[in-house]
């Protein structure tokens, strides 16, 4: 299989991260007889400093055409100061709003061998498994006006959307619980806000086109708390751009690190945008010492996802399981008596072991 990959690296731990990923990219190419070509594009504070904008016209074209993108993470203090149109951060929702990738889906599954990494007690994270499906391309983070008035000191930002907006992300959270354990968790604030309370008629209205699944409502501030008290009451939740952005972070520390958590934006023509949950980490940046894993499990979701290539996606989070059964972690992953190791090593014990995996179904496929 051909397929024309837009690589957007960003900045600090993003090209760190982004080089993980394309190589064991590369070692699934060669093993399963595809060809990656990968078109590099900037995005971020690098391309304010390259190109004066955080998102130019030749990566929001490159990004248009290809057949997917992967993201690393845009951001850093070199920027802060710089006038909003100018920070890295307005690349990143230029492109998710200019390509219409509406739905943002951010699976928290535990990985076995990661079960005392969590700083929560082992029976609460157990059975975790849970999928964020959140609004990408409305509310708060794109409603107006947003501006500082009466010489700073008053500010307005606005929570919009329209009802086609709530529609389809809820929707989308209706066809996810169905594919799963059929169990809905609508997030709002409908005790507060209008917003809510209309996202709540909407989620009523859907649900009676889907009676196989069971719908819950559950109010943001409640469902932070039982996130981490109870995270095994949850299957698919779906919520407006904001909350979910905020919960999916929280979701993190029950697979023990912010680091591990993929991500991916898709529009519904099916054109996806990947991409770790986390920055751009400035506290680590060109350490070499970053978790490449939800970078790593970012790339497999564009496999399955967008590639419809299910075997390889699956080596591939079979290859970083086994990595993890072996004891090998970056430092954000509190692992005793486990092996400390960069990023770049943890990579190469991810392609050794999907390596060894396609040698070893070489011997069997020999055999039958
Ligand atoms: N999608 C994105 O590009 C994205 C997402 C979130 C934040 N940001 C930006 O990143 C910058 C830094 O933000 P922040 O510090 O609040 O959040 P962050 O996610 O970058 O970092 C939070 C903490 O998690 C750690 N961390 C994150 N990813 C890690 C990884 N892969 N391996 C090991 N440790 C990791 C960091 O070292 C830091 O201590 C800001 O400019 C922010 O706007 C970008
Ligand atoms: C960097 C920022 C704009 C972004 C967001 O808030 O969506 C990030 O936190 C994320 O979760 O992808
Ligand atoms: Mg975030």
């Amino acid at each position: 299989m051909k397929k024309q990959i837009t690589l957007l690296s960003g900045d600090g731990i993003g090209p760190e991260i982004m080089e993980s990923a394309k190589e064991v990219l590369q070692v699934i190419a060669e093993e399963f007889n595809h060809d990656f070509i990968f078109h590099e594009h900037a995005i971020g504070g690098n391309a304010v400093d390259a190109y004066g904008e955080p998102l130019p016209e030749e990566t929001l074209k490159a990004a248009e055409e290809g057949d997917a993108i992967l993201l690393g993470a845009v951001g850093g203090p070199k920027w802060e100061n710089h006038p909003v149109y100018q920070r890295p951060e307005q690349g990143l929702l230029k492109i998710r709003k200019s390509l219409g990738l509406f739905a943002n889906l951010r699976p928290i599954k535990l990985i076995p061998a990661l079960i005392h990494a969590s700083p929560l007690k082992e029976e609460i994270v157990a059975a975790s498994d849970i999928v964020i499906i959140r609004e990408l391309t409305g509310g708060l983070y794109f409603g107006k006006p947003s501006e500082r008035r009466d010489n700073g000191n008053s500010v307005v930002d606005t929570l919009s959307y329209e009802r086609y907006e709530m529609e389809r992300i809820i929707e989308k959270g209706f066809e996810t619980a169905l594919s799963r354990r059929k169990h809905l968790t609508s997030v709002d604030k409908a005790n507060v806000l209008e917003s809510s309370r209309m996202w709540r008629e909407i989620v009523e209205e859907k649900a009676k086109k889907y009676p196989e699944v069971t719908v819950e409502h559950v109010l943001v501030d409640a469902a932070a708390m039982k996130l981490i008290t109870n995270p095994a009451s949850f299957d698919t939740i779906v919520t407006e751009n904001l909350f979910g952005d905020i919960l999916s972070d929280e979701a993190s520390v029950i697979t023990g690190s912010l680091g591990m958590l993929p991500s991916a934006s898709v529009r519904e023509d099916g054109l996806g945008l990947y991409e770790p949950i986390h920055g751009s980490a400035p506290d680590i940046a060109g350490k070499g010492i970053a978790n490449p894993l939800g970078m790593i499990l970012s790339a497999s979701f564009m496999l399955r996802d967008s590639f419809g290539l299910e075997v390889e996606a699956n080596a591939m989070e079979q290859a970083v399981n086994e990595a993890l059964e072996q004891g090998y972690h970056t430092a954000d992953l509190d692992v005793k008596d486990g092996t400390l190791v960069s990023t770049k090593e943890m990579t190469d014990v991810v392609i050794g072991s999907l390596s060894a995996r396609s040698i070893s179904d070489d011997i069997c496929y020999m055999y039958v």
